[in-house]
């Protein structure tokens, strides 16, 4: 997949050679600052360089919050590395403010997604906390890394959409991290077709988007009858601001009605998307849980796998402990077995068998302050050979209204 997205990519190395000592800074994401993976740099001698105090000033520039990223960060390999741990870095205990929708530190809370202004996921960050500061950042894992570090306080990150399927990338990644789900988003996405002012369709030999955004509309894109190749880049924003800084007068990018308007392209086709109801569902993730409750629909996310050589049988089990407990399942997810994908099955008269093995990633409509949900999960621990709750949050309850202009 390409990557299209000509913010400057920073890396942290480079962060900390320019920046200036005795500053003091505050983290504050300028507008239009992307954050890129770069975490992996010496620690050690980057705080000793930077020497930057941490006082709760506001730093407004980019360069504040670049330097600000990497203390940040060299800060936590570094109190990692020595086994020490700060007050900062040490879990909190669940207070009163985890049952509330954003914390109470005084602050604006800071979302972090992935994509540029203008993305889908952005306008799911808006949904889940109205007045935050959203943080773009140019990769699904560099938004766990963001809430990780502190340098943002939730992440909201697309799991499923209603035409495409499951976002796979996200499942992994909330395995190998280890972010917990505090609540969902559910976006209705209306795509357009936008190009530069004055370009029409008999201009175009390419169309460019996130590769979701370009399954979702296949079938209207070829009934516009487009003689025009698809061509899948990092994300729909992203694309229109592409299309936008390189004048691309061939180029049509499918994104929001938001990112024509920031990036100055027009439509072409309004409501691209090959179904009206098209929705993706995003979780948010945060460093600490939510106090599960009962006085509200809640759902629970769980992953876990087989022991081995019980595969679909282990899996029959855990459907039955849910299904006799009357616990509806609203998803069932399998991803390949990162650690032990294949089971060899030596059989000295017809040769060797390969079995996939799979890790199975199952929602269901439940608290887990619930009697019910507690009981079926600890029979679900029988059958299995490990277990991990991901979270158990408020579900989305807004009424159902079908996509139209973001
Ligand atoms: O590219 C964007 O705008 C995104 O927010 C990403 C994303 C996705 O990953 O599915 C989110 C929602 C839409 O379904 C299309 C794309």
């Amino acid at each position: 997949m390409q990557s299209l997205t000509p913010y400057p990519r920073v890396s942290l190395k480079s962060v900390i050679r320019t920046n200036s000592p005795s500053s003091t800074k505050r983290v504050v994401a300028p507008s239009r600052m992307v954050v890129k993976s770069a975490y992996r740099f010496d620690s050690a001698s980057a705080v000793a360089n930077a020497e930057i105090k941490f006082s709760g000033e506001v730093g407004s520039t980019r360069a504040d919050w670049q330097s600000t990223c990497a203390i940040l960060a060299s800060k936590v390999a570094l109190q990692q590395k020595d086994g020490h741990k700060t007050l900062d870095l040490v879990p909190k205990p669940v207070t009163i403010s985890d049952l509330l929708p954003a914390p109470i530190h005084g602050s604006t809370i800071r979302v972090a997604y992935q994509g540029v202004p203008g993305a889908y996921s952005e306008a799911a960050a808006g949904k889940a906390y109205p007045n935050c500061e959203a943080i773009p950042c140019d990769q699904f894992e560099v938004a766990f890394q963001a809430v990780e570090l502190w340098i943002a306080d939730r992440a909201v990150l697309p799991v499923e959409n209603s035409l495409g399927g499951s976002i796979h990338r996200n499942y992994d990644l909330l395995l190998r991290h280890n972010l917990h789900i505090v609540g969902e988003v559910q976006l209705p996405v209306h795509h357009c077709l936008l190009a530069l002012p004055g370009v029409t369709a008999e201009h175009l030999t390419r169309v460019i988007s996130h590769p979701q955004a370009l399954s979702q509309c296949e079938h209207t894109l070829t009934q516009l009858g487009l003689a025009a190749a698809r061509e899948a880049v990092d994300d729909t924003a992203g694309a229109a601001e592409f299309i936008a800084t390189k004048n691309l007068r061939d180029t049509a990018a499918v994104a929001s009605s938001r990112a024509a308007e920031l990036y100055g392209l027009e439509i072409l086709a309004d409501g691209v998307q090959d179904d009206s109801s098209n929705v993706t569902r995003f979780v948010v993730l945060a460093r600490e849980p939510v106090v599960p409750r009962t006085d509200r629909p809640f759902k629970t996310s769980v992953v876990f796998a087989a022991p081995d050589g019980e595969g679909m049988s282990a899996l029959f089990k855990v459907l039955s402990s849910f299904a006799f407990r009357n616990i509806n399942l609203t998803k069932i997810e399998s991803r390949p077995h990162r650690n032990q994908p294949i089971r060899v099955v030596e059989d000295g008269e017809s040769g060797t068998a390969k079995h996939f093995e799979y890790l199975y990633y199952v929602d269901f409509e439940a608290s887990m302050a619930e009697a019910n949900a507690q009981n079926a999960l600890a029979e679900v621990r029988e059958f299995t050979s490990f277990l991990r709750v991901l979270g158990s949050y408020p579900m989305d309850m807004t009424p159902w209204c079908p996509s139209k202009r973001a």
